[in-house]
């Protein structure tokens, strides 16, 4: 019986942009995405028949819910291959906290199926599969850096901007993504900033200027709700980071740093009042 042990890695969106609601019921977005060092770690193993599910996180759902569950699905209706599979996740990610730990699980079960089952899947094939399954699961699939638009499964390479740390700061709330996107005002054209001076920086790789200049239009929504985020951002910006934002749909914080001392001393300060914090890169 075969057994395969991947790496399943956050994201985090330096920019975001929704742009309008379509029929389908999602939205168009415009959004950078990063892969980040901070993962959980998926464990498959070939059994008879069905699925079982375990993690050492109480909060990870173990039924027909869990993301995983679903990418299994996916696969078996695809492939038509009826194989069981024990799926143990090693949770590190927090949930909820708009860093896509669920979406990349699903995705990290959908490569290693890949393997396990000796199918041969195309990239391409893997996020057609990845896409039914949640909008950040493509990105999930293909890693690095990308420019995302659609429901944030049309994907354009970036250049690498691996390497910057990152300070992760997540206050213990679940935001139901969904929950963010219908509370956008999405007529309110505040002076958005424009995206496309962004990909500039990355393909410069200029932290600086990136960092100066991201920007979240859901952090308005989340941060009305929770102002500890804008102590946090201030926190993180008082300590040296060249710039903060709130993750996705929340509610994690990050903020970039080109100074490791800069941010541990930024991460004791933080720790007074923040219960989940993460020092990680982006790779
Ligand atoms: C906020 C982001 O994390 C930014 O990367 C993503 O857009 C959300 O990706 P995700 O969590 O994988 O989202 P999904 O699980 O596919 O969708 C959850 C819910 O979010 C809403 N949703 C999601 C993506 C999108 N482009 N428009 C939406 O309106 C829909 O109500 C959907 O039912
Ligand atoms: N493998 C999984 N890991 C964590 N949560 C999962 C998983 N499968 C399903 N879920 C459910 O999905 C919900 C969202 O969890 P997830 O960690 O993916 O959110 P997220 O990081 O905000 O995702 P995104 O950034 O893509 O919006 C959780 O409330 C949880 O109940």
């Amino acid at each position: 019986m075969g057994e395969i042990i991947l790496n399943s890695y956050g994201k985090i969106n330096l920019a975001l942009d929704v742009l309008y609601k379509r029929d389908d019921g999602y939205h168009e977005i415009k959004t950078i995405m990063q892969q980040i060092d901070l993962k959980d770690t998926i464990m498959l193993r070939d059994i008879d028949e069905g699925i079982i599910i375990e993690s050492n996180q109480k909060g990870v759902p173990l039924d027909s819910t869990n993301l995983v569950y679903k990418a299994w699905e996916e696969m078996v209706k695809k492939t038509g291959i009826n194989r069981g599979i024990h799926i143990t996740i090693d949770k590190n990610i927090p949930i909820a906290a708009g860093l896509a730990g669920g979406s990349s699980n699903a995705a990290a079960t959908i490569k290693g199926l890949n393997t396990l089952w000796e199918l041969n899947l195309s990239q391409e094939e893997l996020m057609e599969i990845g896409v039914t399954i949640g909008a950040d699961v493509p990105f999930c699939i293909q890693g690095g850096t990308a420019y995302a638009q659609g429901i944030g499964e049309k994907l354009t390479p970036l250049n690498k901007f691996s390497n910057k740390l990152v300070l992760l700061a997540n206050i213990d709330v679940s935001i139901p993504t969904a929950y963010v996107y219908e509370s956008l005002n999405l007529d309110a054209k505040d002076n958005k900033k424009d995206i496309n001076k962004l990909i500039e920086y990355i393909q410069k790789d200029n932290l600086p200027l990136l960092a100066q200049n991201m920007f979240n239009v859901m952090e308005k929504v989340v941060v009305s709700k929770y102002p500890i985020l804008e102590k946090i951002k201030r926190t993180m910006m008082e300590h040296g980071a060249l710039g903060s934002l709130m993750s996705g749909s929340g509610p994690t914080v990050f903020g970039l740093f080109d100074n490791e001392s800069k941010l541990y001393s930024c991460k004791k300060e933080l720790e007074k009042y923040v219960n989940k914090i993460f020092v990680c890169k982006t790779i």
